[in-house]
């Protein structure tokens, strides 16, 4: 997985096809709301499994019931690249199976 860093516009592109994600910064972020605090802590550990298998992490915040990540790529020297994306559509996909909005 290439890590140049992304260009302003093609962030923006990218987060087009990522509804729900932004750029804080410089990291792309989202908050997920999930049911209950348990279903949010459960969603957490799943993410985490994704992360090691993809070797690329986010920062993540557990809230009441919201599970915040934030992410850039400290390998390109805290840029966003195309791992932030990959990451950002796998927890997407995670999120889903959680129920979490
Ligand atoms: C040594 C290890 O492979 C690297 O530090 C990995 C771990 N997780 C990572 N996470 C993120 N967000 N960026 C990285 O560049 C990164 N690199």
């Amino acid at each position: 997985m290439p890590t140049e860093p992304l260009s302003q516009k093609e962030i923006e592109d990218r987060l087009r096809e990522l509804p729900g994600w932004s750029l804080a910064g410089d990291r792309i972020a989202r908050t997920y709301r999930l049911a209950t605090h348990f279903a949010a802590a459960a969603m957490v550990v799943h993410v985490a499994r994704v992360q090691d298998e993809l070797n690329h992490h986010s920062d993540l915040t557990l809230g009441y019931d919201t599970v915040a990540l934030s992410v850039n790529t400290h390998d390109a020297g805290g840029a966003v690249t195309e791992r932030d994306f990959e990451l950002a559509s796998r927890v997407d996909a995670v999120a889903a199976a959680h129920g979490a909005s």
